[in-house]
């Protein structure tokens, strides 16, 4: 939970303190003292974040499950959650239904707080959010809801006949991988995303990473990102 004392993360060297240590450790106030127990709350760890971002098909999940293995983040899909949630019927699945299958994107405040949720319940402090945000909106919302900024921001940058290739291929059987749905989500991420990218471009938290290649080959570009944050 990202409510309590510090992991001793892989990426955190004890002896010498490293980026990730010294962002991820840092500890917010203590709370308050319980009223009845008088026993101390544990005190809140601020949260490394790293947002992923890349059209459809550019690679996203594909190389979080990759940072995960190799450098023990927690992967909070933004797709996966509303898939989950209208798995599970929930009183938002039906719109979150039928704006996934229009290609468009769901609204804000559903998805930051189901990304909330994940992180409360999370042990880990550091966690890879993958396919968020998607526009400024996210962005925004992500900020006044959770109150941070992330650390790191990725971008995987893939040129779109071969993200085609690569939804059409995916077999996952998801609602939104046919081109019809492929054609309205590349519109829409052309249209929302790129402000993201440049928001992030200029606070200097960017890494764009060219997203052709074998999977091996574009971890090799991903892998000094957060080798360089446990030196
Ligand atoms: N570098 C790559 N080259 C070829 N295919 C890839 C590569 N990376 C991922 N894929 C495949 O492309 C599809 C989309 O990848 P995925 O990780 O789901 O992308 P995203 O999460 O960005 O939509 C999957 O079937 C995946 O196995
Ligand atoms: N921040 C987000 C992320 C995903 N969505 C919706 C709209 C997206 O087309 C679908 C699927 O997202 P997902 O990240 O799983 O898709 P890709 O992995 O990029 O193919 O979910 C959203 O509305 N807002
Ligand atoms: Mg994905």
């Amino acid at each position: 939970m990202w409510r309590r004392v510090a992991s001793l993360s892989p990426l955190v060297s004890r002896s010498k303190p490293s980026k990730l240590s010294q962002e991820a450790c840092t500890f917010k106030v203590w709370e308050s003292f319980s009223s009845e127990s008088h026993i101390p709350t544990p005190p809140k760890v601020t949260p490394f974040i790293t947002f992923v971002l890349g059209g459809p098909g550019s690679g996203k999940g594909t190389q979080c499950a990759k940072i995960v293995e190799e450098f023990g983040f927690t992967h909070i899909s933004a797709g996966d959650l509303l898939r989950r949630e209208i798995a599970s019927n929930s009183a938002y699945g039906s719109v979150i239904l039928s704006t996934i299958r229009e290609g468009k994107i769901v609204p804000s405040q559903v998805t930051v707080q189901l990304i909330r949720k994940e992180m409360e319940s999370s042990d880990n402090d550091k966690f890879l959010i993958d396919g968020f945000p998607r526009s400024e909106e996210n962005r925004e919302a992500f900020e006044q809801i959770i109150g941070r900024e992330p650390n790191v921001v990725l971008f995987f940058d893939c040129p779109e006949q071969e993200m085609v290739k690569r939804v059409l291929n995916r077999n996952q059987g998801r609602v939104d991988d046919n081109i019809d749905t492929i054609k309205k989500r590349l519109e829409i991420f052309d249209e929302l995303n790129w402000p993201v990218i440049n928001h992030y471009s200029k606070t200097r938290k960017l890494h764009k990473i060219n997203a052709v290649g074998t999977v091996d080959d574009i971890f090799e570009k991903v892998r000094p990102i957060f080798a360089a944050l446990s030196k």
